[in-house]
């Protein structure tokens, strides 16, 4: 199939934005169902005040435009509970636009994509905001040629995910007419246990068939994400020793130094486990854990990812396989921050954690005794995201013993985030007269390596979603094993004596951690 036109909102080229290069390990060039850049469509932006929105989903829609990766006559209808007009909308939307989008602003090109704006008020149980909201999408069909083509964004409260699909079925928005597609978009978290996430996902798949359904993990659109799959398939050298006959151990982590961040009253009650361990660090556990798939087809990516997650095993003792705390005031490099009890909307005296650690093991016979740490925390001693695959050491060292005093385990350290790329650690002599080895390392960074921009996660995702490509998008079986992971944890921390250590803001956690790995014989790295 050959690509639909670009945008004529684009201010750029297809050969100077990429376009014709656009790193996409999953999309599969034989795959002649998929064009390259969306169709015609329009999105309904639900929580369109919210923070994600004007942080995140709302600049990357202006990067998509920039880049000419929307369809000409994109539109995009904002629902909120606001008295607005459609111009006012466009004015809030340019100031998020212009302040977080990652491609350069350029008023042709916001003039051209706020030309389709539109804004519906209304709350979630007004059924007459949703039969106007269905008058204004017939309108756009009509208007700008959407084709009727409509994705449902909701980036809202999670406990409302569940009413705004059922107003979308009783409003008729979620059936597709005259050939068109309708596609939700749900943001995470999917449910608070597996519980919830089963009854959210009846009335989800109630509503929209399976693949009209995309869960937004936007870890699974980052770039360095997708590279796992490149590193370990793409090449020869690696896949060889990633099992259990040279791996040690797997430590993947997730440290922030934000503290809740004005998102308190999401946060409070759900918890540094819930919030990414459940969906993001399970993903990464599965994407470096699971065998080579047959394609990188959704079906055969997910199958592979699911295999990985039914097969991860707890160790009975959780009191001593986890960790978990509360920041504390500390300090964050030079500024003095409150604690999270301190925090405004934290309920008195929560016993919500804001760092978990858990040990995992991967029930194969690829990993048969290797296993994986997590960790996450908020307010740690930096923003920082990776994975450290951690090697056995040589079974035999022709060395004297002071020779390799300083040598390390050998590691292969996926750079997620921020300073994004691959760290190879291993031992080399150190120059002069003596026999003695150290650790060095060897760098792949993606800003000295490419000159290609890596698009911001939810620029991949929305783009994926426009274009119904869904291998970046967990399904319903992913999540629901990642609950069977947690559940018990979380079951475990909720009775009264499970410790909730309070650690400083600005270090690396609670020491309950550091002792979660001392009694394996391991530490945690210092990323
Ligand atoms: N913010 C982030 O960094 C991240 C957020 N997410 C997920 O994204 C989603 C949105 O999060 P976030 O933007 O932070 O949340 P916010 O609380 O900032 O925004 C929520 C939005 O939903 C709207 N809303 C709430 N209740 C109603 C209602 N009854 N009727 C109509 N509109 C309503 C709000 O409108 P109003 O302005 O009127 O209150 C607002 O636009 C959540 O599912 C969250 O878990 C995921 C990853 C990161
Ligand atoms: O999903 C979430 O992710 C953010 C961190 O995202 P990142 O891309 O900056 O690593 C986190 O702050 C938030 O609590 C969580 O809900």
């Amino acid at each position: 199939m050959s690509p639909t036109t670009p945008s004529t909102t684009s201010n750029t080229s297809a050969s100077s934005t990429g376009r014709a290069t656009r790193p996409n390990p999953l999309r599969d060039p034989e795959d002649k169902r998929l064009p390259v850049i969306a169709g015609p469509c329009c999105m309904v932006l639900f929580g369109v005040t919210g923070d994600l929105a004007r942080k995140k989903i709302m600049p990357a829609i202006y990067d998509l435009a920039n880049r000419g990766l929307l369809p000409p006559g994109f539109s995009l209808v904002g629902f909120a509970r606001r008295d607005w007009a459609d111009q006012d909308f466009g004015k809030i939307v340019h100031d998020a636009v212009s302040q977080y989008a990652r491609t350069p602003f350029h008023e042709s090109v916001w003039d051209n994509l706020a030309e389709g704006f539109r804004f519906v008020p209304g709350t979630f149980d007004d059924d007459e905001a949703f039969d106007l909201l269905s008058a204004t999408v017939d309108q756009l069909q009509r208007e700008r040629g959407t084709g009727g083509n409509t994705a449902f964004y909701l980036s809202i409260p999670p406990g409302f995910f569940g009413q705004v699909c059922e107003q979308l079925a009783r409003s008729g928005l979620a059936t597709p007419r005259d050939g068109s597609w309708r596609r939700v978009v749900i943001e995470k978290p999917f449910g608070h246990d597996l519980k919830s996430a089963r009854e959210l996902n009846a009335i989800v798949e109630g509503v929209f068939p399976p693949d009209s359904v995309f869960r937004i993990d936007h870890y699974l659109g980052k770039e360095t994400v997708q590279n796992l799959l490149a590193l370990r398939f793409a090449n020869q050298m690696f896949e060889p020793i990633w099992n259990s006959n040279y791996i040690d151990h797997v430590q993947i982590t997730m440290a922030e130094d934000i503290g809740v961040a004005g998102r308190a009253g999401y946060y409070d009650g759900i918890g540094a486990a819930r919030d990414v361990i459940q969906n993001h660090l399970l993903q990464l556990l599965a994407l470096t854990a699971m065998e080579e798939p047959i394609s990188f087809q959704a079906e055969h990516l997910r199958a592979e990812k699911e295999k990985v997650l039914a097969s991860v095993r707890l160790p009975k003792d959780l009191a001593k396989a986890t960790a978990r705390g509360q920041y504390a005031p500390g300090w964050q490099g030079s500024e003095k921050v409150i604690g999270f009890l301190d925090e405004e909307g934290i309920k008195k005296g929560s016993t919500t954690e804001t760092f978990a650690a858990l040990k995992i093991e991967v029930d194969t016979r690829r990993w048969a005794g290797v296993p994986f740490y997590l960790r996450t925390g908020k307010r740690l001693a930096k923003r920082v995201t990776e994975i450290a695959v951690v090697f056995k050491r040589a079974p035999h060292l022709p060395f004297t013993d002071t020779a390799t005093e300083e040598l390390g385990q050998n590691a292969i350290v996926i750079r997620v985030q921020p300073d994004e790329g691959i760290t190879l650690r291993f031992g080399s002599k150190v120059p002069g007269t003596q026999m003695e080895v150290r650790d060095v390392t060897m760098d792949f960074g993606y800003g000295s390596s490419f000159t290609e921009k890596s698009p911001e996660a939810y620029e991949r995702l929305i783009l994926d979603v426009l274009l119904g490509d869904s291998p970046l998008f967990p399904r319903h079986e992913e999540v629901e094993l990642s609950w069977r992971i947690l559940d018990p944890v979380e079951k475990f921390w909720s009775r009264q004596h499970a410790k909730l250590e309070q650690y400083p803001s600005g270090g690396w956690g609670p020491t309950c951690s550091d002792e979660m790995m001392a009694r394996d014989g391991r530490e945690w790295r210092m990323p």
